[in-house]
Order: C-alpha cells, then sequence, then structure tokens
C-alpha cells in the first residue's frame, strides 16, 4: 500500500516516455566526463581564497561535455558572481510552477597524505572513480547536466519549466553564487514549487540492527555558530608566571565546552517521524521500542547519543576545530583565543545555544565574539501533498526498487539550499547515491570515491526525475498502511 501512496500521473503525462537506457558509448562518456571534472582542482580554502583559475576552466569544462545544453533555444545559461552557473530551462506548460536542482562546484582542500590514488587524478580503480569531489558534490552537479544533455538528445522538450543553479563557493558560505542566484531569481518574481540539494543519501548501515538501508530526504538543516572565545591577559616573563595565563583559562573554558553536551533534544520532528517509519524494518524487540516511543522516548534518545553519527541527530553539537596563543617560548601570552563551530539542533536557536554555552564557560573573562551564525531551517513539508518530496520519493521507488523505506530526517551539515528560503518552501536535501558509514568518512577526508554503477545509477535518477516532474501530479487519497 505504501509504494502506491503519493502522486500519480503517468497516464496524463502528453510526450511519450523516454526511456532511461544508454548506450555503451553513452556510459563510457559519461564516467570519462565525471572523471574530468574531479581532475578540475576547483578547491575553496577559505571565503577569500578560491582557485579562480579552476572555477573558471570549471567553466569551460562544462560547456564542451555538454553541449546540446548551451545550445538549445530554450534553455538560457548565465553566469552569476563570475563562477557560479544559472540554467533556465523553459518548459512548455507555464501553468506548472518550476522547481529547480542545485550542486556546487567547489571542494574542500586534499592534501595527498592518506589517498590511495591522488585526489586529483579521477583514476578509476575496481570500478570506482576516486578523487575530491565524487561525493561531495561533482557527482550531483555532472549527472544533472548529463541526464538533461542526455535527455535533450533525444528530442526532450519539458512540459514544467526547471531551474539549475551551480554554485562556487559553497564550501565557504555560499555569499557569492547561491545568494547572488536566488536574489537575481526574486528580483525576477521567481517562486519555486521546491529545491533539491545534495545533504542526505540512501542511508546503509548507520542504525544498529537496522539490515536494509533506507533513502533519507533531509526536510530540515541544522543551524550553526562560528563562535570566537578570547582570553586577554598582561603580558610578563615567563620566569614569573601567573598563576592563571591566557592560555590556561580558555583551555578550561573550551574543555568545559567539550565537556559539557548540549542538551538531547530528541522528541518531536523528522528524526521521530523517520524511526517511526522504519520501526517494522528492525528485528524484535527494537521495532517493539520504535513503535512505541511514547513509551521508549527516553531509552531511544539515550541509544542515539551513544553513536557520532546519530548524536548530531538529537543535540546541538559543539566542535573545538580552532585554538592559537602564545608568541614566544618565554613570555606570558597576552591573548588566547578559540574556534568552537556549533550545529544547532533545530529545536533551538543561535540565542539559546549562545546563553548555554555562556553557563558552560561560566568565567567572565572569556570574552564571546559570534563570527556568524544562523538559525536551523524550516521543515519542509513531506506530506502527501508536497510535491517535491513525492517526486523524490516517486522516483526513488522506481530507481531503487530495493529501497522499502523513504523517510524525512535533518541534514547534519549545511548546504546551498538555505540561500533560497525567500522562493520556496520545499526544500529537499538528497543525493540518490547508497552512503556507509566508511564513505561518510571519506566526505571532506581521504579517499572519496563513487562507484561507476553508482554514478550511472545518480545520472539514471535525474533522468526519471525530470520526466516525473513533467506529470500531471493529483494528490492521491490518503491510503491507510495496512
Ligand atoms: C536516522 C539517523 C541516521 C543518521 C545518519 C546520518 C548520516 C549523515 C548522512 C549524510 C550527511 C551528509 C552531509 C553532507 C552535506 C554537508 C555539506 C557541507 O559540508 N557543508 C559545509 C558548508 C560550510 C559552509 C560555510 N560555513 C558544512 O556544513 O560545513
Ligand atoms: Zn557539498
Ligand atoms: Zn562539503
Amino acid at each position: 500500500v505504501s509504494r502506491s501512496k503519493g502522486l500519480r500521473g503517468t497516464e496524463s503525462q502528453r510526450e511519450p516516455r523516454i526511456p532511461s537506457q544508454f548506450s555503451q558509448e553513452q556510459r563510457i562518456a559519461m564516467k570519462e566526463a565525471l572523471k574530468g571534472a574531479i581532475q578540475i582542482p576547483t578547491v575553496s580554502f577559505s571565503p577569500k581564497e578560491l582557485n579562480t583559475t579552476a572555477l573558471a576552466e570549471f567553466g569551460e569544462y562544462i560547456r564542451k561535455v555538454f553541449p546540446t545544453v548551451f545550445h538549445t533555444s530554450f534553455i538560457r545559461h548565465e553566469v552569476v558572481g563570475n563562477y557560479s552557473h544559472l540554467f533556465t530551462i523553459k518548459g512548455s506548460d507555464p501553468s506548472m510552477q518550476p522547481y529547480m536542482l542545485l550542486a556546487h562546484i567547489d571542494v574542500v582542500p586534499a592534501p595527498d597524505k592518506g589517498w590511495d590514488v591522488p585526489p586529483f587524478s579521477g583514476l578509476e580503480r575496481d570500478g570506482f572513480i576516486y578523487g575530491r569531489g565524487t561525493l561531495d558534490n561533482k557527482n550531483s552537479l555532472m549527472a544533472i547536466l548529463q541526464a538533461l544533455e542526455l535527455l535533450l538528445i533525444r528530442n526532450y522538450i519539458p512540459r514544467r519549466s526547471f531551474f539549475i543553479a551551480l554554485g562556487h563557493d559553497e564550501e565557504v558560505s555560499g555569499i557569492n553564487g547561491a545568494q547572488k542566484i536566488s536574489a537575481l531569481l526574486q528580483a525576477r518574481g521567481v517562486q519555486l514549487a521546491f529545491v533539491v540539494d545534495e545533504g542526505s543519501f540512501i542511508l546503509d548501515g548507520f542504525l544498529p540492527n537496522l539490515k536494509k538501508p533506507f533513502a533519507m530526504v533531509s526536510v530540515s538543516e541544522k543551524g550553526a555558530i562560528n563562535l570566537r572565545l578570547q582570553v586577554n591577559m598582561t603580558p610578563g616573563h615567563s620566569s614569573a608566571p601567573p598563576k592563571e595565563t591566557s592560555i590556561g583559562i580558555l583551555a578550561a573554558a573550551v574543555s568545559r565546552l567539550e565537556q559539557t553536551p548540549m542538551p538531547n533534544m530528541f522528541g518531536s520532528g523528522p528524526l521521530r517521524m523517520a524511526l517511526e517509519q522504519l520501526a517494522n524494518e528492525f528485528p524484535f524487540p527494537t521495532n517493539i521500542v520504535l513503535n512505541n516511543l511514547w513509551l521508549f522516548r527516553p531509552l531511544v534518545s539515550r541509544l542515539m547519543e551513544r553513536n557520532y553519527v546519530t548524536n548530531p541527530m538529537v543535540r546541538t553539537t559543539a566542535a573545538l576545530t580552532m585554538f592559537n596563543a602564545g608568541i614566544k617560548e618565554n613570555v606570558i601570552p597576552p591573548v588566547a583565543e578559540a574556534i568552537i563551530n556549533f550545529r544547532i539542533h533545530p529545536a533551538q536557536t543561535v540565542q539559546e545555544v549562545l546563553k548555554l554555552a555562556k553557563d558552560i564557560v561560566a568565567d567572565d573573562r572569556v570574552q564571546f565574539h559570534v563570527l556568524d551564525a544562523f538559525d536551523p531551517l524550516p521543515i519542509s513539508p513531506s506530506d502527501d501533498q508536497a510535491l517535491g518530496y513525492q517526486l523524490l520519493r516517486q522516483t526513488i521507488q522506481s530507481v531503487f526498487p530495493e529501497v522499502n523505506i523513504v523517510a524525512p530526517g535533518t541534514c547534519i551539515g549545511n548546504t546551498d539550499s538555505r540561500h533560497y528560503l525567500n522562493l520556496t518552501t520545499g526544500i529537499y536535501r538528497f543525493n540518490p547515491v547508497y552512503l556507509q558509514p566508511q564513505s561518510f568518512s571519506s566526505i571532506h577526508g581521504i579517499n572519496e570515491k563513487i562507484s561507476v554503477e553508482a554514478y550511472e545509477t545518480q545520472v539514471k535518477f535525474i533522468f526519471e526525475f525530470i520526466q516525473n516532474g513533467d506529470t500531471d501530479v493529483e494528490p492521491v487519497p490518503h491510503l491507510h498502511e495496512l
């Protein structure tokens, strides 16, 4: 019953559907295109240090690899903020509200150390393409353009208009890419039915005892604070040290933050909905526990904290990421500073977290400077009427028939999609790729890789998704699960 829930409409689609089958030649061309993209080192080091040469080269590269996308009369291409790209694909039916697909061009740095192959080589080994950006997020970027190119070659004409936005500075803020594209579309009066970005996967092996993978579509995203803590003390000769130095005071303060977890907020929201949907996938007795969260909520919330990937789902986290102090080995340090990166649970706000942090530090000598901060993102709808969510669900069910459950979640990282709040209430973060805990660690880590098969499936997914977007979607009466 659950498989037929949601939206329906293939029967009313006007154009014949183009099957997502690709020739051997096309399959080779698509993986080679991804390798070429990985070889361009579009690294963002900091908001002011981007590899602009590589970003410009990337613009040339996509023009070369996807000629049809760039030479189709109903597609408009614009460069925004010097290196980001916006494509407007005009559909034949102006009554259908447009949507937008997002991906980003930039990647985080990847020093060679620890990699089996150089991170910008794009080498293929044992059926995997290696390199920085193979999961985050050149896979999405290339798959979107690749799927569109393949559709166009087969004379595809969309009914529903859509946009493709490729940001160039997601890893350092999105201020010059996504934010500018968003402002441009707002100035044009565009309102979107929904956007789809990176930020979640088909999760495989993340929950103990859950043998089967499930698709998590993130309907919200944690907020964040970058907080600088600073302690100033009078400098002097190290031969006669004061009782406490700026280093000692600050170290004790950050240690208290590390040792005092923020409150466990498990209770409502997407995570609870996901666990309830997953309940029957678990063996006894976990199925009973998850079917009775009214009773077992305290137990489940404690179990969730035990694991380093599920812990961030239930609370605001505080990571000590930078620490600087001292100017010479025999000088009492005049100043010590540290950066704490908080990720805010959807049930809290920036102000609440700052108040909690002040109470934990509890030392007036430690100054608080908020570098940047934003609240958690609103929860996008995932009900039967939510077009973006239901199109994702429908496409997941057809491309991954072995996946039984599609559940809402919260993205623990941040994505460019947060810059599009002004254009839509439907923001969905999902990559149609299987992810195991080990591949999760490779994102921003070492040996990031994607299998050739997984990449082909991602292209197929987008190929199907775009066509599903053209169907007349009518809400289906709610069917009770048996
Ligand atoms: C039912 C519970 C199962 C929990 C399993 C959670 C597994 C996590 C799965 C996917 C998370 C992937 C997150 C990828 C998106 C992160 C993108 C990113 O790195 N963004 C940066 C943006 C930086 C912007 C500048 N401040 C970031 O968040 O740092
Ligand atoms: Zn990313
Ligand atoms: Zn990233």
